[in-house]
């Protein structure tokens, strides 16, 4: 798997990155002073609504009066839906609740619409003294751009909105600060990277007023069970807790029964406190066939989009097949255009705006196709590879049909789409001996002054031979499950500049220092950042914000790499090979389970087609809920048309390949790692397989046709033999 797909356990990893500006470092040179105390307030027990700050449970029937006129007033809108009432009026009485709507659903009111009543409420009570002492309502949204498309929109309405990201300017950055410590802003979004950053959390727990409400959008990446977690997310019930957050939404469109417990347990909120709308739509068919070869399913693939036209999503795994599958389909004389989110941003939007406008245009996309596409008459889901898992089959044909009418939504098994699945499920453990390398390594680091470690976690990835997300895995469970460490604000360790404009005119002294320790060369000016704050004892910090300002006012053009992930050191980091290696083998563990659980989901999606019961009946059972008024049969899914349960088709299991087993073994010479060599012959690529190149070499994916655990186990003997030898 040498191609792209869009990394199923990210969202777009690149909405996360903190680059151009270390906003991070200017928020912490202002909150210095009030972070370390707020800090020390912290504690493992689970998150309980605040009652320092709650001055009073708001009446029943004011909070219904005060949040429907909002509804009309602010929003022109002119009633609820689903439980968007209830969970509102839960959240004005000063409750927490878990929203589970459908996509488009509603949900963002369901926090919004609270954001503008605190005021409205605080005024009718005779509490609080006016307009700056109602506090803010903070959103955590793992999307920028959808962050974005909110707060636009909010804007437009005349709300009160901003998302801090890693575009901001300083000024922009500043004038959000301030907006919120003078009681002008309502609501804000962030990411939950932000999270990491203590002094966001430290002007976080100091708004004035305090953060009223804060909603926890795609909350079901908090559940460590569920399909999308997300380690980061793991640290908002702490976060809450920390900023004294009075009541918490969070808000989800897809979570099992299993799922919502975990979120409703990370935040104390009782059962009434769950919203759940439900699952089924009657419009939709959800159909399946099943292949040999995929080359196989093209002819009728092209003759169902001829049999039903209108807008359709045709999702694959691999940004390669998205253009491949396009170009095969407009052959045929289907007009099809593909979709992925390593296009070009520009591309992107005219594709997405083609969809948008015409009636009869066809996506061959990943799943970073659909997001905040609000389309209501998406005629066909079409999944052309098995999805990751029921919650993302039941979210992405969620986007057909929303205006009510009939829609399709096709799923073709194919034993190639299945090899793929398990090569992304299979892909994300490490060696256990790669794992214990790397906290072996961590548990040797020295603190430095401030008490951190600094790591580089694109360095450990490829020198350890594990995936970003994994290690970042690592890293939550050795600060949530061990207590060691506590992530904190990056750093970059590279910053240079291009001089635009005169910088002798600034005097300052940290200007006159900053200007003294630069070395330049022929056209880059380089600063080393500790250094001169070494030297000179200025706070690192102090010298970031004056490499910004420079680049603010045009001065300077300044660059920024090497971001440095910062862990404080809470306890002694172990030395006892024991006590190490205990650690080790409770995070392989977890991993080991992790991987587990990702092949059960995509067995999952086949035992919904494979068993003997109507598709939608057993879809809405996983999600804890059932066909209206206890039906058995929706009627209209291949299973109630046909009644015969959909198979897979695998290709005869083939005799052991020994010519083929020992061409790897020649084009790989170490016998360190048995995995490594696995993925090697099945085709799983690995930071140390990419840096090697052999995802170029022809015995890569070369043994893809045969189980993973046959041959890690005949890999395993391969190295031993080859270990004892030496
Ligand atoms: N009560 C309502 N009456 C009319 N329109 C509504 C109502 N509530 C929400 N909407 C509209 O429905 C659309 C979808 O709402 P929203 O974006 O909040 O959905 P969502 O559940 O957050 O979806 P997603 O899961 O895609 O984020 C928006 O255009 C919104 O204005």
């Amino acid at each position: 798997m040498s191609n792209a797909a869009d990394d199923p356990h990210d969202f777009d990893s690149d909405a996360f990155d903190l680059n151009s500006v270390d906003e991070a470092e200017l928020i912490s040179v202002q909150d210095n002073a009030v972070q370390q105390s707020t800090l020390k307030r912290k504690s493992g027990e689970p998150y309980e609504p605040t009652t320092t700050k709650r001055l009073r449970v708001a009446d029943h029937e004011t909070a219904v009066f005060v949040a429907n006129s909002t509804l009309k007033t602010r929003f022109g809108l002119d009633a609820f839906r689903l439980k968007q009432e209830a969970a509102i009026v839960r959240t004005l009485g000063g409750e927490s609740c878990v929203v589970v709507f459908p996509t488009g659903g509603g949900k963002s009111l369901c926090y919004q619409v609270p954001a503008l009543c605190f005021k409205e409420m605080d005024r009718s009570a005779g509490l609080r003294q006016g307009h700056a002492e109602s506090g803010i309502t903070l959103v955590v949204s793992p999307l920028i751009a959808l962050m974005k498309d909110q707060v636009d929109a909010l804007q437009r309405r005349g709300i009160s909105a901003a998302a801090l990201d890693s575009s901001r300017s300083k000024q922009e950055y500043m004038a959000i600060v301030d907006s919120m410590r003078n009681g002008t802003l309502d609501i804000l979004y962030c990411a939950p990277e932000r999270l990491n950053n203590e002094g966001f959390v430290g002007s976080m727990s100091n708004v004035k007023g305090g953060v009223r409400l804060l909603a926890i959008d795609e909350a079901h990446c908090i559940s460590e069970w569920g399909h999308a977690f997300r380690p980061d997310y793991l640290k908002v019930a702490r976060f809450a807790k920390e900023i004294q957050a009075e009541r918490v939404v969070c808000l989800t469109a897809t979570a099992t029964p299993a799922v919502a417990r975990d979120v409703c347990k990370a935040f104390g909120i009782a059962e009434e406190g769950l919203f759940r709308t439900a699952t089924y739509r009657p419009n939709l068919r959800l159909l399946a066939k099943s292949y040999r070869t995929k080359k196989e399913s093209h002819p009728d693939l092209t003759k169902f989009l001829k049999a039903h036209p209108g807008p359709t999503i045709i999702y694959v795994t691999l940004q390669r097949h998205t253009e491949e599958l396009a170009q095969d389909l407009r052959k045929n004389g289907v007009k099809a255009r593909h979709f992925h989110a390593g296009m070009p941003a520009a591309e992107k939007s005219v594709c997405q705006e083609a969809f948008m406008a015409a009636s009869d245009v066809i996506i061959v996309a990943t799943i970073a196709f659909g997001m905040g596409i609000d389309k209501a008459n998406i005629r066909n889901v079409i999944h052309y590879d098995i999805p990751r898992s029921l919650e993302g089959y039941s979210q992405e044909i969620g986007r057909a049909g929303r205006d009510g009418l009939p829609s399709q939504c096709m799923l073709f098994l194919c034993a190639e789409g299945l090899h793929l699945r398990e090569s992304f499920a299979r892909g994300d453990l490490p060696s256990k001996q790669s794992v214990a390398a790397l906290l072996n390594e961590l548990f040797s680091l020295r603190p430095n002054d401030l008490g951190c470690i600094e790591v580089n976690l694109y360095h450990q990835a490829k020198e350890h031979d594990i995936k970003n997300t994994t290690l970042k895995n690592i890293y939550a469970r050795l600060e949530l499950q061990f207590g060691l460490l506590r992530e904190t604000t990056p750093k970059y360790t590279k910053y240079e500049y291009v001089e635009l404009g005169p910088l002798k005119d600034d005097n300052s002294r940290t200007a006159q220092i900053v200007r003294a320790g630069v070395r330049k060369a022929k056209t880059l000016t380089h600063v080393d950042v500790d250094a001169v704050a070494r030297s000179s004892g200025l706070e690192r910090s102090e010298i970031v914000a004056k490499l910004q300002s420079w680049h603010d006012s045009a001065r300077i053009d300044l660059r920024t790499g090497g971001v440095l992930n910062m862990y404080r050191v809470l306890k002694t980091l172990p030395t006892v090979k024991a006590e190490k290696e205990r650690i080790v083998n409770a995070v392989y563990t977890d991993l080991q389970g992790r991987e587990q659980q990702e092949l059960d989901r995509m067995q999952q999606v086949i035992d919904l087609v494979n068993g003997t019961a109507c598709f939608s009946k057993s879809l809405a059972g996983h999600f804890g809920d059932m066909l209206p008024s206890g039906a058995n049969a929706c009627g209209h899914c291949t299973w109630c048309e046909m009644h015969t349960p959909v198979k897979v088709v695998t290709p005869e299991p083939k005799p052991f390949n020994y010519d083929v087993f020992e061409k790897v073994l020649k084009a790989v010479s170490e016998r360190d790692d048995a995995r490594f060599l696995a993925r090697v012959a099945f085709g799983i690529s690995s930071p140390r397989i990419t840096q090697a190149k052999l995802t170029n070499s022809p015995v890569f994916g070369s043994m893809e046709d045969y189980d993973f655990t046959v041959l890690l186990k005949a890999f395993e003997s391969a190295c031993s033999s080859a270990n004892q030898k030496r």
